[in-house]
């Protein structure tokens, strides 16, 4: 679906949800949104008797399209996921025992790699767009390879579909297999350049691509290809990602190629790779000293839960993060992770919190609250997007999802033709509702998905 479709003004009409805070979901049972024909809300009424009455209320509405979230269903923000590898996809649920740096020998660089090729590019990177889109993904931190024309073609695929994407050239000049490496610190940052430049010309605005610089990791990029990196990050005011402290053996190889480091954030620091549109996934195994760095650089943190369960890499203390005031967001961390779902994150994201739960102190649990939270709002201040997308307030853009969960009839079977895990027997209140598909929710739930008022995806 082309991003350029017109639209006209839509009222979304019945149950939306979004989180107001940390700790606050804002559910209203009798609501209408009105979307103009930029995507921007217009206007929120809340208990509403008579639609016919709030068209009544506001001027030239009155050819408003109305759209119904339907008794069982409602009207949720979109999902951001702040961090993943598009390129990887084809490996999705391909881990074993593997642990980081065996699973990126094994699994990760020769597919990768593989991704020199447009064709194999395109029905890779089509299908893992359709795929976030599904799920009800409307922006997304995407790794491409080190390739600049594939990575060029992921970014054209996300304007095409509509989909909100920070698009990477993923950079990587040392400890990488001969077969898969920038040649050189000039190349690794010439091709990053080219394509940041190529990025820009297809969305001047950036309000649907954007290019993101991305350094692999410490390990696999010399201090000067880093420096490089932040180099041009400032020069053309460029977003950053990365990943960081994922597994103790990462954290001690990272020790041993940069001896003149304090730390591993330091390694960061040093190369200029702090900074507030600066997105480091994982951040699992960091001292207090490093998470005060990176509070102070304003830097945000992607929490990859299934990833580092998968690749067994540790749990991150995701509590003390958001208490010390970091920001944080949820990433699929496609293929270390093994899923492209952000509502499976937040499953895992609670799962996870409640591990390190029984290891530390019960406050460490993450709520259901919570979790949507860092899915939604939390992931827009990660991709610098806040205020723009991740809540339903007015001036905000329609990044959104119309969720359908399945009543039960009389008899036992589901109703409608949105089959799905969630059954619905009629008593639950509306967080019951939320919390139900939190827990057994899927793509099946997610009828339909809209990116500034335009729709990029329809079940
Ligand atoms: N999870 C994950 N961690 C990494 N560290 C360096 N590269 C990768 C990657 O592709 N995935
Ligand atoms: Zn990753």
């Amino acid at each position: 679906m082309a991003a350029s479709v017109p639209i006209g003004k839509t009222i979304y009409c019945g149950t939306f949800a979004h989180c107001r805070s940390l700790s606050e979901l804002d559910i209203c049972a009798k609501g209408a949104i009105g979307v103009d024909e930029a995507g921007v809300i217009a206007f929120i009424e809340r208990e509403v008797e008579e639609i016919e009455d709030v068209i009544k209320k506001y001027d030239g509405w009155n050819d408003a399209e109305v759209l119904q979230s339907g008794e069982s269903g409602f009207f949720f923000p979109g999902f951001i996921d702040t961090h993943t590898h598009a390129s990887q996809h084809p490996n999705t649920g391909l881990f074993g025992k593997t642990t980081l740096l065996s699973w990126l020998e094994t699994y990760t660089f020769p597919m990768e790699s593989s991704l020199s090729s447009l064709s194999k590019a395109a029905t890779v990177y089509s299908n893992f767009v359709s795929r976030t889109l599904s799920h009800g993904t409307t922006t997304c931190a995407y790794y491409a390879t080190i390739h600049v024309p594939t990575t060029n073609l992921l970014a054209d695929i996300c304007l095409k579909r509509g989909q909100r994407a920070l698009v990477g050239r993923v950079c990587m000049n040392m400890m990488s297999p001969e077969y898969y490496r920038d040649a050189s610190v000039s190349d690794a940052v010439k091709d990053s350049k080219a394509s940041i430049d190529y990025i820009r010309s297809i969305d001047p605005s950036g309000d649907i691509v954007k290019p993101i610089i991305t350094p692999r990791f410490a390990p696999s990029c010399t201090a000067e290809c880093l420096a490089g990196l932040g180099q041009l990050a400032k020069e053309t005011g460029t977003s950053i990602q990365t990943h960081i402290s994922e597994n103790k053996p990462e954290v001690q190889l990272v020790r041993e190629l940069f001896p003149e480091s304090k730390s591993y954030t330091d390694v960061y620091d040093t190369a200029g790779l702090l900074t507030p549109k600066t997105i480091l996934a994982h951040a699992v195994h960091l001292s207090a000293e490093e998470v005060q760095t990176l509070k102070q650089s304003g830097t945000k943190i992607s929490h990859c839960p299934a990833s580092n369960t998968a690749l067994t890499s540790g749990c991150a203390p995701v509590r003390q993060l958001l208490d010390v005031g970091l920001t944080v967001g949820l990433g699929t961390d496609v293929s270390g992770g093994f899923s492209p779902s952000i509502l499976e994150e937040c499953r895992q994201a609670i799962w996870v919190s409640r591990f390190v739960a029984m290891n530390t102190a019960d406050d460490a649990k993450l709520s259901t609250e919570e979790v949507l939270y860092l899915a939604t709002r939390g992931g827009a201040q990660v991709v610098g997007l806040d205020g723009k997308v991740g809540g339903f307030d007015v001036g905000m853009e329609w990044d959104a999802q119309h969720i359908c969960l399945g009543a039960v009839k009389e008899g036992g079977e589901q109703e409608g033709r949105f089959a799905g895990n969630v059954d619905l027997f009629g008593f639950e209140t509306a967080e019951d509702r939320v919390n139900k598909w939190v827990y057994s929710g899927d793509d099946r739930n997610t009828k339909s998905v809209w990116v500034r008022g335009r729709l990029v995806h329809r079940r």
